[in-house]
């Protein structure tokens, strides 16, 4: 299959490695110096994009898959009040786009248990449900895309949580509030805890990466996957979660 890596940095060049570990060619490697090699491939040049950006860019990358017919996996986070857009013009051009917040398996599964653990904890109210995400400090969005997802988790399953929000000095935590603590520190990949808290105890769920290898595998099976397909999809389509 020919992939197109939209983005070359950290994730780009994880994914590029483990591709070519499965069998595909990279047709572009392009970061923020060489777009206008975008415009030197035929639309059928390319059988999937893997988008791994930054916030300031990526709608401006979907906008421009979609208007070339290109189906675009993307991981990059920080963007997501634009997504309804993004939805809407994909399906205006008929195109195909696959989009996860997190796109390791563990972290997948971990969702899954997230959503459980609230419904099964809605039975006890003496506990205070919050999270901590820990990532790199090159990292540019906060809380990360992860802790919004795992937050979107415990607010469907647990009523009386109707809103994120983020932990920081002078702010009140609310009760219909999930905080959550974001830290930046080293080079870590990504650590999320969810946490209930009580008076007497505590219980503690955790997803640690140690690597960004779970993150690469899960994006190139998903480029695998929507290549030729048409629609919004996520990793609930492609695990059949
Ligand atoms: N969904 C998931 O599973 C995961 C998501 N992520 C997310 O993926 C994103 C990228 O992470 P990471 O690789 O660590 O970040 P990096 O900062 O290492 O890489 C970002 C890349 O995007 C490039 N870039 C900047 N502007 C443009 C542009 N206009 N067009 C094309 N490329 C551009 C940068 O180029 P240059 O260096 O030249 O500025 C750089 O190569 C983040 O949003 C992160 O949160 C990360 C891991 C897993
Ligand atoms: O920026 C990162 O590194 C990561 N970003 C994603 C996020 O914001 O949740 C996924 C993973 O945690 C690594």
């Amino acid at each position: 299959m020919n992939i197109l890596l939209l983005g070359y940095g950290k994730m780009g060049r994880t994914i590029e490695q483990i591709a070519l570990e499965r069998g595909h060619q990279i047709v572009g490697r392009i970061d923020v110096n060489n777009r206008h090699e975008l415009d030197t491939l035929a639309n059928d040049a390319v059988d999937a994009v893997i988008e791994f950006s930054t916030p300031d860019s990526v709608v401006g990358n979907l906008t421009y898959c979609f208007e070339r017919g290109w189906p675009v996996v993307c991981g990059t986070t920080g963007w997501l009040n634009e997504r309804p857009a993004i939805e809407t013009l994909c399906r205006e051009k008929n195109g195909a786009f696959f989009y996860a917040s997190n796109y390791s398996i563990g972290v997948n599964l971990f969702f899954r248990l997230n959503k459980t653990l609230a419904q099964f904890m809605h039975q006890y109210p003496s506990y205070q449900v919050s999270m901590t995400e820990i990532h790199h400090t090159e990292k540019k969005d906060s809380p990360s895309g992860t802790a919004i997802t795992l937050a979107e988790g415990i607010m469907a399953n647990l009523p009386g949580k109707t809103r994120w929000q983020e932990q920081a000095e002078g702010v009140a935590e609310a009760d219909e509030a999930v905080m959550i603590e974001s830290i930046r520190e080293g080079k870590v990949p990504g650590t999320h805890t969810v946490r209930y808290e009580s008076e007497v105890d505590r219980i503690e769920i955790s997803h640690v990466a140690h690597s960004r290898q779970g993150f690469a595998l899960g994006a190139v099976v998903a480029a695998e996957w929507v290549a030729g397909r048409q629609g919004i999809f996520g990793m609930d389509d492609l695990l059949g979660m």
